[in-house]
């Protein structure tokens, strides 16, 4: 497993090591051992969550506010360009933004911890996201950010509308979104 990390403290790229024979290929999608000695982090996981979506779909920016979740991101079919936004208000980079592509083919894997707002956009054809959470899902507690806030002016490198769900169009403007207590 290689891991690297990105503009956001915090957030990081994981990527396994895949081992190839003439049947095909094997790798460890998450060992909580290898996890911990690579990132210092023992983080609990209640839920898996996987969502399939076709081409265009942008999901986001999500985020629970009372019960935040930490994520562990992957695709196992597709293409994805991967979002996050820093809410911590503590954090150098509060308000800050990052993208980054996770693939079947590259099978890169985004950690993301409690204090962020997540979303992807969909390039390919389709796209199955798998990710791991560290609280359970909570209706009432999740606050959606606007996809496309000025402010926070995302380049998600889009070349035609997105597909939203009503919930995503209702998302408030980053000047309006509630942050952590
Ligand atoms: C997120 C979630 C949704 N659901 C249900 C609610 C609803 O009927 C249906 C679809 O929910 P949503 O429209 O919220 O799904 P979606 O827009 O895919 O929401 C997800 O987006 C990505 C970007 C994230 O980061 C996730 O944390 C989550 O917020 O699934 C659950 O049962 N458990 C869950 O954990």
């Amino acid at each position: 497993m290689k891991i690297a990390a990105t503009l956001l403290p915090g957030v990081l790229v994981l990527e396994p090591t895949v081992f190839e024979d003439a049947r095909g290929h094997f790798f460890e999608a998450f060992n909580a051992r290898q996890f911990k000695a690579l990132t210092g982090l023992s983080p609990e996981f209640v839920q898996d969550n996987q969502s399939h979506s076709k081409a265009g779909v942008l999901r986001g920016l999500h985020y629970q506010l009372h019960q935040p979740q930490g994520k562990l991101v992957r695709v196992i079919q597709g293409e994805i360009t991967d979002v996050v936004v820093d809410l911590r208000r503590q954090s150098p980079s509060f308000g800050q933004w990052a993208s980054v592509t996770l693939s079947a083919q590259n099978r890169r894997q985004l950690w993301i911890p409690e204090g962020f707002a997540h979303g992807f956009h969909v390039r390919s054809d389709i796209a199955d996201v798998q990710y791991k959470t560290t609280a359970y899902w909570s209706a009432p507690d999740e606050r959606c950010i606007r996809w496309d806030d000025p402010d926070l002016a995302i380049d998600w490198q889009l070349t035609a509308p997105p597909l939203l769900s009503d919930k995503d169009r209702q998302g408030v403007y980053w000047r309006q979104a509630e942050l952590f207590p």
